[in-house]
């Protein structure tokens, strides 16, 4: 519908929505940086296939796209053919069809540039063989290409692109004579979603708006910017503001990537979490079988904002999904155990059921074993006890607790005690677990846990060693050298005197600024050394010069 805002002839009613290209992201990482814009407002993706052919350059295709759904399984994908014969990728881009459970909206979009098809006669066959392959269709034209020759399919298209840069690479600068067709397409189809894509960015993207674009691609815009979250919530508005004639009241609001800072803290994981220093990286840091390994690998949905704080439980079955995805478990099922994360803790019995968490608790136990090279060890200990695996509750791995106390409500399950030995006897109310800790420090571990009491430094600290632990003998035992390594005499607190690099989350002796290992307090040697004319410490593999009492570097 036409004419809402009377000011401008542009004005339409199809919904601002911003989708950026991810050619300028850090692409090794794409389900992540796609999860980092998606968090900062992004309400769609923009994929660019290149085939080295239609355009020089060569990016990725229908098998990394496929992977992506399965990171991102209600978003909606735009996909932009930039290949010779897009008839030749429908069926295989198609693997990634999803449907949204709730709007029911397609969420994969086929877009092909005329150029490819309209000289070989194949413009219709493709639109056809894209819908038969249940795609929504977008249809492209270069700068050089005539609004005319669109035209004649556009009845058929769910979405026109507006090429406003010479298509191969990103970065360009926005061609705003390009404007002329968007506005000619805009004034015969109020209600087409119309895309621009090249060079579109915060001081570009109102000439597109007011042209009647409603779907902006932004990549460098996007994440070659300071503020991500300010860049879309600016491109938004704008689309807002020229396009559908809100007022300015009315317009959705600015957002700051401080305002996400729960959300875009970590941008290795990505895990949108209650607190910055909550997200896995900090986490696995902490946690040898996985410390080493990739943390971006798995990613959820966001997390939707009304879900902060979110509460303890979602937050132990968060961790325990990624644990599952680090430790080898495929994400489409760990994606299935997690629907219900709070129904699928460890309940008061023990029994944990089948979900997330007891599953990554079975996981995480069979690889802490393994770890300490004990593989033999835990056949051994499946005939001392009877475990199920769904049984098994990591709190009892390496805590002291008294697990005889009775676990008094689902939501007694605190991801602190699966490696804690800190004080058991207290309370610990639903937000005690504040992993903000995990790098801030020992605090004060007498006091009386209130909230945000909860110290993640005790996650691998032996706290209080003399206390009788309960159940030693129960698992201790079972987990052989695993046993001796957490449960063993008393000894010094290998984290004593150590600092915790920022950056990298490693744990670092206080005074050679060495990284150290958390569990045995030994030095892993990466070949750092104290610099004695700065006093600076130098890890000469990654070129790093830090302060070896701060752990803040040159990086
Ligand atoms: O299709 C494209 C290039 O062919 C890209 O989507 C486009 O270049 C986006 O990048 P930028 O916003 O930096 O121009």
């Amino acid at each position: 519908m036409a004419g809402l805002c009377g000011s401008f002839k542009a004005c339409h009613c199809c919904t601002a929505r911003i989708g950026p290209s991810v050619l300028d992201c850090d692409t090794a990482m794409l389900a992540t940086e796609a999860a980092r814009a998606l968090r900062a407002g992004a309400d769609y993706l923009h994929l660019d296939v290149m085939d080295g052919n239609f355009v020089p350059a060569i990016s990725f295709g229908a098998n990394v796209i496929g992977k992506l759904r399965a990171h991102h399984p209600k978003v909606f994908f735009d996909c932009h053919m930039m290949v010779a014969k897009p008839e030749e990728q429908v069926e295989q881009v198609a693997q990634a069809k999803a449907i949204h459970p709730d709007t029911k909206k397609n969420l994969l979009q086929f877009t092909f540039h005329i150029e490819t098809t309209e000289s070989r006669g194949k413009t219709q066959e493709v639109i056809d063989l894209v819908k038969q392959n249940g795609m929504l269709v977008g249809l492209a034209l270069n700068p050089a290409t005539p609004v005319e020759h669109v035209l004649p399919y556009l009845d058929q298209v769910d979405m026109a692109l507006v090429m406003t840069v010479v298509p191969g690479k990103g970065g360009q600068s926005f061609m705003v004579d390009m404007m002329e067709k968007v506005r000619h397409v805009r004034a015969k189809y109020p209600e087409k979603d119309i895309e621009v894509d090249g060079g579109v960015k915060v001081h570009t993207v109102d000439e597109a708006a007011k042209a009647g674009a409603n779907m902006i691609v932004s990549g460098t815009g996007v994440y070659k910017v300071e503020d991500m979250a300010l860049a879309i919530s600016t491109m938004k508005r704008s689309v807002e503001l020229y396009g559908n004639g809100l007022t300015e009241d009315k317009l959705s609001p600015l957002r700051y990537d401080k305002d996400l800072a729960g959300y875009a803290a970590c941008d290795q994981c990505a895990w949108a979490s209650y607190h910055p220093s909550q997200c896995l990286v900090d986490l696995v840091h902490w946690i040898p079988p996985i410390r080493r390994s990739n943390a971006g690998a798995f990613l959820d949905t966001p997390v939707p904002t009304d879900d902060l704080p979110p509460p303890a439980a979602r937050r132990a079955a968060q961790v325990a999904a990624r644990f599952l995805v680090q430790l080898g478990a495929p994400s489409e099922d760990v994606a299935k155990w997690s629907v219900d994360p709070e129904a699928t803790l460890p309940s008061s019995t023990g029994s944990t059921g089948s979900g997330v968490a007891s599953k990554a608790s079975a996981m995480l136990r069979r690889n802490v074993t393994l770890f300490n090279g004990n593989e033999g060890e835990e056949s051994k200990a499946s005939e001392h006890k009877e475990h199920k695996e769904d049984d098994y509750d990591p709190s009892k791995l390496l805590s002291h607790e008294d697990t005889s106390k009775a676990h008094e409500e689902q939501d007694d399950y605190d991801p602190s005690k699966i490696l804690n030995h800190g004080e058991e006897g207290k309370e610990h109310k639903e937000d005690d677990y504040d992993p903000s800790k995990i790098l801030s420090g020992h605090g004060d571990e007498g006091k009386a846990h209130e909230e945000d009491d909860y110290d993640p430094m005790k996650i691998l600290n032996h706290g209080d060693e003399t206390k009788e632990t309960g159940h030693e003998g129960e698992h201790a035992g079972e987990h052989g050298k695993e046993g001796e390594v957490v449960h063993g005499e008393k000894k010094e607190d290998p984290l004593k005197d150590v600092v915790v690099d920022p950056d990298s989350g490693h744990i670092l002796d206080g005074k050679s600024g060495q990284e150290i290992d958390p569990l045995t307090g030994e030095v892993v040697d990466d070949g750092s050394y104290i610099d004695e004319g700065t006093g600076l410490a130098i890890d000469p593999y990654q070129g790093r010069l830090y302060d070896p009492v701060t752990g803040q570097g040159n990086d």
